[in-house]
């Protein structure tokens, strides 16, 4: 049996042009208007190839910096790739801190915003609403704009959302270091129930207990370079030895 795709990248990379130089008051800007401002590239991504299948759950490695957000921040459309393709065969929903939710609404208006992005009637939503806001353990914060929450408070809410109004593809970037206790073994929870079962999830962790329990493959990465992907045993080897 052929295994059904849930994201194919083709030739993906990423560079970030940074300012070295601080133009930042008018007197500076001034004394330079004809000399721009110095950048700086940065090569987050390079140039990769990968696949990966639906009902997997895949680990990410590598240490500061390697490029781990910036690859599922790509896959997950916040940003879009300088080159190649990236194909995704499903619904996505990005846990990193709230990426995807927007600050200046509630939360209330977050989790009707995020589930229709994830295909939800208004309907729908309505029925799951209590789900989504008692398993974040939000209520008293419901009508508060989600800039004032704290990045643990953002994660519960991404988190119940994609859980609850069932996101095909999940990214999560460091879920188990965000939350608290409680949410944590709320999120090993759904992890270990049959919720999971067909669900895609990368998952990005510097926890090798976690990877090495959840993740069927794990890629490693090193200075922008996915330099391996495959048997999770080996990837956190490569992992282990590049942080000596
Ligand atoms: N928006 C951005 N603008 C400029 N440079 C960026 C941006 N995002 C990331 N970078 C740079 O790209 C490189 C990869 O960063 P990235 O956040 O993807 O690493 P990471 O592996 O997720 O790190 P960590 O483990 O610390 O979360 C770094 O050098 C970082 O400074």
């Amino acid at each position: 049996m052929t295994k059904a795709l849930a994201i194919q990248a083709k030739s993906i990379s990423k560079t970030f042009r940074i300012s070295e130089d601080s133009h930042n008051t008018v007197k500076h800007r001034l004394f330079n208007l004809f000399n721009p401002p110095r950048t700086k590239k940065v090569e987050a991504l390079k140039t990769m190839d990968f696949e990966i299948y639906k009902g997997e759950c895949i680990g990410l490695l590598g240490r500061n910096g390697c490029g781990k957000s910036t690859l599922i921040k790509l896959l997950a459309g916040v940003y879009p790739s300088d080159t190649g393709n990236i194909n995704i065969f499903g619904t996505t929903l990005l846990m990193n801190l709230g990426v995807g939710m927007s600050h200046e609404l509630t939360a209330r208006e977050n989790i009707y915003v995020s589930a229709s992005v994830l295909g939800l009637k208004i309907k729908e939503i309505d029925e799951i609403f209590d789900k989504i806001v008692d398993f974040a353990e939000l209520r008293e914060f419901i009508d508060s704009k989600i800039k004032f929450f704290s990045s643990g408070m953002v994660a519960r809410l991404a988190f119940s959302i994609a859980v609850n109004a069932g996101a095909d593809i999940m990214f999560l970037d460091e879920i188990f270091a965000v939350g608290d206790m409680k949410f944590q073994e709320k999120a090993i929870k759904v992890f270990e129930s049959s919720w999971i079962e067909g669900k895609t999830v990368i998952l990005v962790s510097h926890s090798m207990d976690t990877i090495k329990k959840y993740c069927n493959r794990t890629a490693f990465m090193k200075n922008g370079s996915l330099v391996y992907f495959g048997n999770t045993d080996k990837a956190i080897e490569m992992y282990v030895e590049d942080n000596h």
